[in-house]
C-alpha cells in the first residue's frame, strides 16, 4: 500500500464564497510509517484526511491509492475502496447511535456481507485492547467522550484495513490514554505495514510518529484560507 497526492486542489463554495484550503498539493505517505500530520486549527488536515479517504473529492488533483486515483474513481466504486482498504477515524468519533460497543464495529462486517457472529470475539478482543473490556455493550449515550473515542479507534483498525486516516485520536482522553492509543497505532502500522495518517495536535501522538509533516509547510506556495472572488 502506499498513498501519493499529486496537485491536489480543495475549494469549497462557489463563485464569491468560493475558499481554497490548499492549492496544488504534494505528498507521499511510505507504508509501515506512522505520520503525524499538524498545524494550525483550519490550516486543512482534516480536509486532507477527507480526500485521501475518498470521502471528498478534491477539486483537482490525483489521490494514488498504490497507483489508482480515488479522485477518478465513480462514487460506487469510492465507496467500496472506503469499505475495503481504508479505516477512518473521524473527530467526532460518529457511532451509530443505540448500537452497543462491540456491535459498532460489527457493522462494518455486515455491511460488508459478512456473518458479524463470527467475528465477535474479535471484535471483543479490540475493544478490550483499548481498555473498553468492560464497555462491550454499553451504546454510545452510556459512554464518556474518551470512550466513545476508542471505541471508533478501534473500529477504524478492526476489519485490518492497509491505510489508516485518523483524526484526533486522542482529544477526549487522558494523558496516560492518550500515550497508549499513539503506541497502538504505531504498533499496529509496523506490524501490519500500514500506511497510517493522524492529523493531531497532541504531543503524544508526533512522539509516537515515525514522521511529522506541517500543513503549513505541505501547503507552502499554496493558498491555505479563503480567497474570496477566485
Ligand atoms: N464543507 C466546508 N465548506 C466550506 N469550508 C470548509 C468546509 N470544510 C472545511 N472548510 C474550511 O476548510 C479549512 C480547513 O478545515 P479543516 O477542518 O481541514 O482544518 P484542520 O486543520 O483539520 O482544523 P482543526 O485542527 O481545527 O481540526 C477551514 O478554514 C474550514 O473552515
Amino acid at each position: 500500500m502506499s498513498l501519493e497526492l499529486t496537485g491536489v486542489t480543495v475549494e469549497f463554495g462557489r463563485a464569491d464564497a468560493r475558499a481554497t484550503v490548499f492549492e496544488g498539493l504534494e505528498a507521499t505517505f511510505a507504508p509501515g510509517r506512522m505520520t503525524a500530520l499538524v498545524g494550525p486549527s483550519g490550516s486543512g488536515k482534516s480536509t486532507l484526511l477527507a480526500v485521501a479517504g475518498a470521502l471528498l473529492r478534491p477539486t483537482a488533483g490525483q489521490v494514488l491509492l498504490d497507483g489508482e486515483d480515488l479522485a477518478a474513481l465513480s462514487d460506487a466504486r469510492r465507496a467500496s475502496a472506503r469499505r475495503e482498504r481504508i479505516g477512518y477515524m473521524f473527530q467526532s468519533g460518529n457511532l451509530l447511535s443505540g448500537l452497543a460497543a462491540a456491535d459498532q464495529l460489527l457493522a462494518a462486517v455486515y455491511i460488508g456481507g459478512g456473518r458479524p457472529r463470527a467475528h465477535r470475539s474479535r471484535a471483543e478482543e479490540a475493544l478490550t485492547r483499548v481498555g473498553l473490556g468492560h464497555r462491550l455493550r454499553h451504546r454510545p449515550e452510556q459512554l464518556s467522550g474518551g470512550e466513545r473515542q476508542r471505541v471508533a479507534l478501534a473500529r477504524a483498525l478492526f476489519l485490518s484495513p492497509k491505510l489508516l486516516l485518523i483524526d484526533e485520536p486522542t482529544a477526549a482522553v487522558n494523558r496516560s490514554q492518550a500515550g497508549e492509543l499513539a503506541a497502538l497505532l504505531a504498533e499496529r502500522t509496523h506490524q501490519d505495514d500500514c500506511v497510517t495518517v493522524v492529523a493531531t495536535h497532541d504531543p503524544a501522538v508526533a512522539e509516537a510518529a515515525d514522521r511529522i509533516v506541517d500543513m503549513t509547510a505541505l501547503t507552502a506556495g499554496a493558498a491555505p484560507s479563503a480567497r474570496p472572488g477566485r
